[in-house]
């Protein structure tokens, strides 16, 4: 695995009710028509709690006030090797909306989604599963 050109990425579980939401990636984007944790890339000079807040208000206009970090998953696609970070979060301020056009949805840890969500994330969402 190349590690030189691995991409930092935080991602959010955010709760609500037993159930956490769950983003497409719309049209334009890599890998668009997948499903995932909202979220994205670490910024030079940022922290990934900053990485966190900042992905969450730009993709869902909310704030994150709650948030434990969970786990760290490193995956390799053809064009980039990721390394996910994973947080729980607990409390957020302001109502998700999808402003770059993404559907969502709240689901249960304990279901099927049955919507495709991105390879890295089938271990993570088991792994929620067992929780
Ligand atoms: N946000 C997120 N990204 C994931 C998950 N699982 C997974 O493999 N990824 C991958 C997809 C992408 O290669 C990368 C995230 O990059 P991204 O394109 O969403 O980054 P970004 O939100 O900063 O978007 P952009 O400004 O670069 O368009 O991590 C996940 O659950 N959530
Ligand atoms: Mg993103």
């Amino acid at each position: 695995m190349n590690t030189a050109k691995l991409t930092d990425v935080v991602a959010g579980i955010i709760w609500r009710d037993g159930r956490f939401l769950a983003v497409d990636r719309p049209e334009g984007k890599a890998m668009a028509g997948w499903w995932e944790f909202p979220g994205g890339k670490v910024n030079e000079g940022e922290t990934y709690g900053q990485a966190l807040a900042r992905e969450l208000h730009e993709e869902l206009g909310i704030t994150p006030t709650e948030f434990d970090y969970w786990r760290e998953k490193v995956h390799a696609y053809e064009h980039a090797t990721v390394r996910l970070r994973f947080y729980h979060v607990r409390v957020f301020l302001g109502e998700p909306r999808g402003l770059e056009g993404q559907r969502l949805k709240w689901l249960s840890p304990h279901e099927p989604p049955n919507v495709p969500f991105l390879p890295a994330d089938e271990e993570v969402l088991a792994q929620l599963a067992r929780l």
